[in-house]
């Protein structure tokens, strides 16, 4: 993840490689100078005139090094935003792609709020450590050469240098499964505050008719507590307590390492240039060894939010960092001649569902499939279309096995549609292109035009969230003309009259089938509806229990009788 998240913008990480490496490398300059100067100053050589020279052209040089490290540093910092932002957007634009790829049956395994915290929070987990590990690398490089002049200065204190840095591998190593586990819990607590969020934010009327906002307040600060304390948890461990020991162990080596230059200074191998360059770089050193620490326990960390990344996005991790989104196949338009379902099953882990449904539909033909509350009907339609996993039974269409019924095959209304915050028109065409006529084609037939007059800017009109401005019915037809925006070979309705007044509801299937060649699959338990089948499914307890026209039900089945005169009942009542 960590080289493909590189090769991702090679350029920008190659320009990061080489601000880091001339970051690092100018402050050894001045360093050398001082030794030098300081040298020739300590051996009593030189003349006044020289001496001010020297100093001015010390002056000057580290003015100048300063400058330069400045503006390199300016461009480091710009350079290491950009690499970030490039890798995490490149991590949340496939996880997210991966997710709207997935089947219909394959439900994001996380509430939308974790998701969320997930896709941003823990992809920048990843590509910080990338980008750190450039921060390491441009330090690495400064070590080194102050390791390289040290060494020809003296070896032996120059090997103490190295003592905190290896110690600082081992106690990673020897805490890393704590570091991982703290932050797995931190960004756990997040996304559960996230989540939590999510559900308030579309719950807000429940809530408010409940009289439960202090109940659900409470609630959220609960987890906003329990996320505080974790994160605390994993910072002081990490940041606090390994960080002060690292940083504390590089600094006794620094005065260790002092007093033996100090000891050679008094024993004559020493100048007092060398003491001086020793007391500089041992600081640069030491500076890479929290560097390097810290590198290593976000890795760790990084390790955790990998893992948070590939449980809630589906397909193989590798894909996380493909530089290349793949296209989702948009299925070929094939004229349905027959679609039919057999056997078909899917049942709850509660024992609801549906089981070995069998039924067809011809072109042209309208099935209408009923049953009462609790049948099966919406389980048996989000079966047929692939968004319920089908555990038995096959769907063809002319013949040949389908997994996902999707647009321009099917389009489905279902019995509570759910609308965004943007204008009619947006929720219409969800990006569709599609020409006025066209539009007003889905309006006039979704019986949406006097909906759409009342409204002050018409299809323009901003629905607010979850289509918060339209009644039920309204919000029906919209999702309808949704439907029909997209001109399917098989229009697929859940309950859509459910909402609907009588008159409404007769509008929308004369105009339905006004238009020639329409098919349609229905769930429906009203009299308009019955009236017009070509054929009625009768589910009873999740099996199919009696097919056929609307007379030879009513004349044959029981079952057809109740549903036909409970709808009488309904609708007496609602003109009533
Ligand atoms: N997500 C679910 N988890 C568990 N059981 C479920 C789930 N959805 C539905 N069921 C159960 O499956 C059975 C069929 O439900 P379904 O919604 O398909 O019925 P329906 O005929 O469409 O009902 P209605 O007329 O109320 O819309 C019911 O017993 C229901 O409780």
């Amino acid at each position: 993840m960590f080289w493909e998240v590189v090769r991702y913008t090679p350029g920008l990480f190659a320009l990061d490689l080489v601000l880091q490496l001339f970051r690092s490398g100018i402050p050894l300059i001045p360093g050398l100078i001082v030794r030098e100067v300081l040298n020739e100053l300590s051996d009593g050589s030189s003349v006044d005139g020289a001496v001010d020279t020297a100093v001015w052209l010390l002056l000057a040089f580290l003015v100048g090094a300063v400058l330069a490290r400045l503006t390199a540093l300016l461009f480091c910092v710009a350079v290491d935003e950009t690499c970030e932002a490039r890798g995490q957007g490149l991590l949340v634009r496939n996880g997210f792609s991966r997710i709207l790829a997935a089947p219909g049956a394959q439900r994001p395994r996380h509430a939308r709020g974790d998701l969320v915290s997930r896709l941003t929070g823990d992809s920048r987990s990843v590509s910080q450590v990338v980008v750190y590990t450039f921060m390491v690398i441009g330090a690495g490089f400064q070590a080194a050469l102050a390791l390289v002049v040290m060494f020809s200065i003296d070896p032996l204190v120059t090997l103490v240098v190295c003592v905190p840095m290896a110690a600082g591998g081992v106690l990673i190593t020897i805490a890393s499964v704590r570091i991982r586990k703290y932050h797995a819990q931190s960004r756990e607590a997040a996304g559960d505050v996230s989540a939590f969020l999510g559900e308030m934010y579309n719950s807000v009327r429940t809530i408010q008719l409940g009289n439960a906002q202090s109940r659900v307040l409470g609630r959220f600060r609960e987890l906003n507590e329990s996320r505080r304390r974790r994160t605390l948890k994993s910072r002081l461990f990490t940041d606090v307590f390994l960080g002060s020991v690292w940083t504390n162990t590089s600094t006794l080596a620094t005065g260790v390492v002092l007093v033996l230059a100090a000891q050679g200074f008094g024993s004559g191998r020493f100048t007092v240039g060398d003491l001086a360059l020793f007391v500089v770089y041992v600081g640069w050193t030491s500076d890479f060894t929290a560097l390097f620490s810290q590198n290593l326990a976000l890795f760790k960390q990084s390790a955790a939010s990998v893992k948070r990344l590939t449980d809630a996005v589906p397909g193989p991790p590798d894909e996380l960092v493909a530089h290349r989104v793949p296209d989702v196949p948009e299925p070929e338009r094939v004229a349905l001649s027959r679609l039919s379902v057999t056997g078909l099953t899917h049942r709850f882990d509660g024992g609801g569902g549906v089981s070995e449904v069998d039924f067809e539909v011809a072109r042209g033909e309208f099935v209408v499939i009923t049953g009462r509350v609790g049948a099966g009907k919406t389980t048996l339609l989000r079966t047929v279309l692939g968004l319920l996993p089908r555990q038995a039974g096959t769907v063809t269409w002319n013949g040949t096995e389908v997994d996902e019924l999707v647009p321009p095959l099917t389009a489905y209304t279902p019995q509570l549609p759910h609308l965004t915050s943007e204008t009619v028109r947006d929720n219409i065409l969800e990006g569709l292109p599609a020409d006025r006529r066209h539009l007003d084609l889905a309006v006039h037939s979704a019986v949406l035009e006097r909906d759409l007059s009342a409204l002050d800017d018409g299809l323009d009109t901003l629905l607010g969230p979850k289509g918060a401005k339209l009644s039920g019915g309204q919000a029906q037809r919209v999702a309808a003309a949704r439907m029909f925006a997209r001109d399917p070979e098989l229009l697929v309705f859940d309950d859509v009259s459910s909402a609907l007044d009588v008159d409404t509801e007769r509008q929308l299937w004369e105009r339905l089938f006004a238009r020639a060649g329409v098919t349609c699959l229905a769930v429906s338990h009203r009299r308009a509806a019955f009236e017009r089948a070509s054929r009625i499914v009768v589910l009873r307890a999740g099996r199919v229990h009696a097919v056929g026209t609307l007379a030879d039900l009513l004349a044959g089945d029981a079952e057809m009788r109740h549903l036909w005169q409970a709808d009488t009942r309904q609708s007496a009542m609602a003109q009533e």
